[in-house]
Formats: structure tokens, sequence, C-alpha cells
């Protein structure tokens, strides 16, 4: 287990003399108090530092999330709470929390680990992430579908475990980009950005779904609106991007996969809970489709022995879309930035409409 993780930050030192307080000691706890589930890149950090605008707590560890327990006791009293997507922000913690807390900010894109129902009720402003990673998800995707689909990890384990024999015709083929038609589900900043790094592999044609059809982003990448059935019919490629809402939960199961051809890729970079994983391994392992790449799973971390893990077609990756160094610190410092302004009552740079 870890040494004790708590780190207080810019909190004036309590005096063990029993005296009266110092004049820091008194401006310091006037301040907002903000609690931070995570190590967070050092750009946030920076800003939370260097604002001088609020006592701050950190869970002082990136390898292990603060446990549920401890959460809930170092939440009680705090004006502001800093998460990232590990966190489940529920009643519960915003009960222990109390009426004090008045900003939160996560920082992630993805916002299905808060409930926004009880938030909007207790009057928090809720900040998030979008944007600024865009660019590092889109470019994930691009590689772990062009692994998936050409097959680079069978690739480089046969060719370090001797199975390379000779050269062979039809040996580790895959399937290619170039005049294929791709879909997208839920289209959005990551679908089109997807979409233009696809574009130049001579992609034939771009197709997608979604509530309602989206000209304004369609139109930047030239995307056809079609149906869910007619996605899954027409796409040799198809990438997942909607969010996880309990609409699109599960949405991807046995009902789409029968409808897609025998040779078209799944990749899914958006959340582990839009899709059915018994029926995308049925979909898999009995050759409904060529493969599947994934980004993100349920449970996360996917333990080490499901059967996902055990087949040849999916490749399966530890939810590191929008991990750079640049995108992370940038996420940070929104994060960071998000919480300082809710806290000030102004707007946040990227706020949740409730
Ligand atoms: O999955 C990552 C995010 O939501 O930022």
């Amino acid at each position: 287990m870890a040494l004790h993780r708590l780190q207080r930050i810019a909190v004036a030192p309590l005096s063990v003399s029993g005296g009266a307080p110092t004049k820091v000691q008194r401006e310091m706890s006037t301040l907002p108090r903000v609690y931070v589930t995570r190590q967070i890149p050092p750009e946030g950090l920076r800003l939370l530092h260097k604002s001088g605008q609020v006592q701050l707590e950190l869970w002082d560890s990136d390898d292990v999330p603060v446990p549920r327990k401890e959460l809930l006791q170092r939440v009680k009293g705090v004006d502001g709470l800093l998460c990232v997507l590990t966190e489940k922000v529920d009643a519960e913690l915003l009960d222990a929390a109390g009426p004090n807390l008045k900003v939160l900010s996560t920082m992630s894109v993805g916002y299905d680990h808060l409930n926004l129902e009880e938030l909007k009720k207790r009057g928090i402003h809720v900040g998030y992430t979008p944007d600024v990673l865009t660019d590092a998800v889109a470019e994930l995707t691009v590689a772990l579908l062009l692994t998936t689909s050409r097959r680079l990890i069978e690739a480089a384990h046969e060719a370090k475990t001797g199975g390379w024999g000779t050269w062979r015709t039809l040996w580790l083929c895959g399937y290619e980009l170039a005049n294929s038609t791709v879909g997208i589900l839920g289209l959005g900043r990551i679908g089109v950005a997807i979409a233009e790094r696809l574009a130049p592999f001579k992609v034939r044609k771009f197709i997608y779904t979604d509530v309602a059809p989206r000209p304004e982003l369609a139109k930047a990448i030239n995307a056809e609106y079609v149906s869910m059935d007619e996605l899954a019919k027409q796409s040799d490629f198809l990438a997942v991007c909607c969010a996880l809402t309990p609409e699109t939960n599960k949405i991807c199961d046995r009902n789409l996969f029968s409808k897609m051809k025998k040779t078209s890729i799944f990749i899914n970079t958006s959340r582990g809970g839009v899709v059915n994983q018994e029926d995308l391994y049925e979909a898999l392992s009995t050759g409904q489709i060529a493969a599947a790449g994934l980004d993100v799973t349920v449970p996360e971390p996917l333990p080490t022995n499901h059967p996902l893990f055990t087949l040849k077609n999916c490749v399966i990756l530890p939810h590191i879309a929008s991990a750079s160094y640049t995108t992370r610190n940038a996420m940070s410092a929104l994060a960071a930035n998000n919480l300082l302004l809710g806290l000030r009552g102004e707007p946040m740079i990227k706020g949740l409409n409730l």
C-alpha cells in the first residue's frame, strides 16, 4: 500500500505552540478549500498553486486512485473538487462533501462518472475538458485502427517468436483503408478529427449516425447521415465516438454486429459501456466481424483473464487515447482554470450546462 498520500499544499503550518494564529494563517483559513483527487500533470497543479486563491489538498499519487472511504472523508466541507474519470461523483459523495461544495471540475471530456442530476439539484457548477484532447484522441484512434486492421500486434509477435518463415502470399493479410467506407457512430469534434486524418488514406466514403443529422460537422468531412442499420451494413471500419449515456449504453450489441460485414473492423475509443462485450466476443470469435480495437472496456482495467484477451483479432489498449504529454498537461490546466473561475463565480472556460 502506498505511503500516506495526502499532501496539503498552500496551507500555512498550524502553530504547534498553541498560540494565536498568524496573519497568514487567518488569511489562508478564509480561502476556499479544494480537494484534488489525483496527482494531476504539473501545468494544472502549478496554476492552482500560483493562484493563491485556494487551500489545496491533494491525493498525491497517480498510480493508486484515492480509496473511496478516504475520498468521502477528505471532501467534507470542501468548496471545490477537481477529479478524474475514476471517481464516481454521486449523491453519496456530494452528501459527504456537504453544502459548501460549489464547483466540480473533472479532468476529462467524458462525464459519465458524474451524476449530473444530483449536481444540478445542488446548484454545483461543473467543468470538463473537451477540445484540448481532440487531436490526441483522433491520432490514437487512427493508430489503433491501423494496428487492428493491419494486424500489427500479431505480426510483431510472430517476428519476435519465430513464426516468421518464408515470405508468404496471404500470411497476416488485413484490410486497407483505400476505397473503404468508414462509419462514425456519434459525430462530434473527435469523429470529425478522425475522419480528417483518415481521408488522406483514400477512404471512399464517410457515413455517420447520431440522434439527429449534424450537417455543420458532417460538411467538414463530406459525411452522409445514415440509420444505425445502414451504418452497420455499409461500414468497412466502424469507429465509435459517442458519449456514454443511458441511450448509448451497450448500443453496440449482437444486433449491430450481426449486420456488419465479416470483413469489417470495429474501433472503440469512447467508453467501454457502449459495447456489450459478451456480444463482441461472440462476433469476433465466430468471424461475424474481422477484428476489434478497443481503448476502453468495462471494467477498467479489464482483468487479464478476460476472454477478449484470448482473441488474436482483438487489440486492447489501457485507455490511453488522450495520453500525450501536451494533451494531458492541457487537460490539467483547463481543469484547474475551470475550477478557479467557478470558485470566483465566473463562467468556466468549458462548463456543462446542467
Ligand atoms: O476518456 C477520457 C476522457 O474522458 O477525457
